[in-house]
C-alpha cells in the first residue's frame, strides 16, 4: 500500500526509539515507511528524500534523530508537508541537546517537536495519525478507541490500589 507516514532517523542505532513510533502506525493500520537518512553524512540524498515526499504521497513526516539533531529542521526546510521531530536520547547529554537542536526552528520553517526518547516516538505516531484523520475518518476513529481502551486501563488499575 502506498505510504502515507515516513518515519525517517538520522542512524540505524536510532531505531531502539524509533520503533515505538513505527508500532503505533502499524497497530493503527496507517501505511508508512521506515528509512536511514542523515543530513550530516548523506546530505544529497536527504535533500531528495524531503524534496520528492509531496509528490510520492506522503502526508507526515517523523523524524528522529539525536545529538545534533539537524534531521528534522533540514527536511522541514525542504518540504511543506508537516514534519514531527523526535529528539532520541543521546549518551553525552541525555537527549537535551537532540531536543534543544530540533524545537528551537526559525520562525518560518516549523518544526512539531514531541518528548525525548520512548514517549516522544508514541506521540509523535499518534500525533501523525491524527493529521490524516482531519480528512479520513477511520483513522479518527481508530485513535478515539485507543483513547478509550487507555482511559479503561487507567479506571482499572485505580481500582486495584489497595
Ligand atoms: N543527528 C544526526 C543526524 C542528522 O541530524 O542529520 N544524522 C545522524 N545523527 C545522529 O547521530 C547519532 C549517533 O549516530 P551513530 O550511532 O550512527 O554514531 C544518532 O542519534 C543520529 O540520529
Amino acid at each position: 500500500m502506498q505510504p502515507l507516514v515516513a518515519v525517517i532517523m538520522g542512524s540505524q542505532s536510532d531505531w531502539e526509539t524509533m520503533r515505538y513510533a513505527c508500532d503505533i502506525l502499524e497497530e493503527l493500520r496507517v501505511p508508512f515507511e521506515k528509512k536511514v537518512v542523515s543530513a550530516h553524512r548523506t546530505p544529497d540524498y536527504m535533500f531528495a528524500y524531503a524534496e520528492s515526499a509531496e509528490e510520492r504521497g506522503i502526508k507526515v513526516i517523523i523524524a528522529g534523530a539525536g545529538g545534533a539533531a539537524h534531521l528534522p529542521g533540514m527536511v522541514a526546510a525542504k518540504t511543506t508537508i508537516p514534519v514531527i521531530g523526535v529528539p532520541v536520547k543521546s549518551q553525552a547529554l541525555n537527549g537535551l541537546d537532540s531536543l534543544l537542536s530540533i524545537v528551537q526552528m526559525p520562525g518560518g520553517v516549523p518544526v512539531a517537536t514531541v518528548a525525548i526518547g520512548k514517549a516522544g516516538a508514541i506521540n509523535a505516531a499518534l500525533l501523525a495519525v491524527s493529521i490524516l484523520g482531519t480528512y479520513e475518518p477511520t483513522y479518527m476513529e481508530a485513535l478515539r478507541k485507543r483513547r478509550e481502551t487507555i482511559r479503561k486501563q487507567v479506571m482499572e488499575s485505580s481500582d486495584q490500589l489497595e
